[in-house]
């Protein structure tokens, strides 16, 4: 379970109070406008962002003290999630432990790239795809990353129709699956309404 207890966050002179509980296999998704803080609560996850009072619990423990490459968390940026030097199948490699995935997360990714629509593009460099194919690309790497906290900020941005339904839908089952934890950001209420176990409005 993830809990946000009395958490404060200060930026500026803004001020933003989170009190929440996420069971494993669920989806919290933050909606509000532009500058209410969507993206300050994941960062403040994520641990780029220090927490002014208040604790971050995973499974009871603190996770508020930790730095952000000790902590379980596997982060989604709106920008900047690929590194463009290198070609599409190395960027999903890097998801995990030495660049090195085993046979089954590999497979995993693959099925993923297939079932995304993304498959025929593991040789290319990240300049050569469509801002919607960075999207499912960065999506994947992610969201397959063995963490037990997901946060996305708006992932599902550059797709729609039937591309942003098949990754939404792709994304909450996994999450369900797996029992990990998904905080989203997102404008759209129709993602909320397909996806969102629990809504936090800011
Ligand atoms: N690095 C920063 N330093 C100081 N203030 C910041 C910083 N980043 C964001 N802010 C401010 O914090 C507030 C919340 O920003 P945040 O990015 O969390 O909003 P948001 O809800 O994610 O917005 P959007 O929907 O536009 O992405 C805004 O007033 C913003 O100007």
């Amino acid at each position: 379970m993830l809990e946000a207890r009395q958490l404060v966050l200060r930026r500026g002179d803004r001020q933003w109070n989170h009190d929440f509980v996420l069971e494993p296999g669920r989806t919290l998704a933050l909606t509000g406008p532009s500058g209410s803080g969507k993206t300050t609560l994941l960062e403040a996850v994520g641990g780029f962002v220090p927490v002014h009072s208040g604790e971050l619990l995973l499974a009871g423990t603190a996770l508020t003290g930790l730095p952000p490459e000790q902590r379980p968390v596997s982060t989604l940026f709106q920008q900047h999630n690929l590194f463009e030097h290198i070609r599409v199948a190395d960027n999903l490699k890097l998801g995990f432990r030495h660049g090195r995935p085993d046979a089954a997360s590999w497979s995993q990714v693959l099925a993923a790239c297939a079932h995304l629509g993304v498959d025929e593009l593991l040789e290319r460099y990240p300049g050569e795809l469509s801002g919607g194919q960075r999207q499912r690309v960065a999506l994947i790497r992610t969201v397959l990353r063995p963490q037990v906290i997901v946060v996305l900020d708006e992932p599902f941005s550059a797709l729609d129709g039937d591309n942003r339904q098949r990754a939404g839908d792709w994304v909450h089952q996994q999450i369900r699956d797996s029992r990990r934890h998904l905080l989203f950001v997102t404008h759209q209420p129709d993602d909320t309404a397909r996806w969102a176990d629990e809504v936090l409005a800011l």
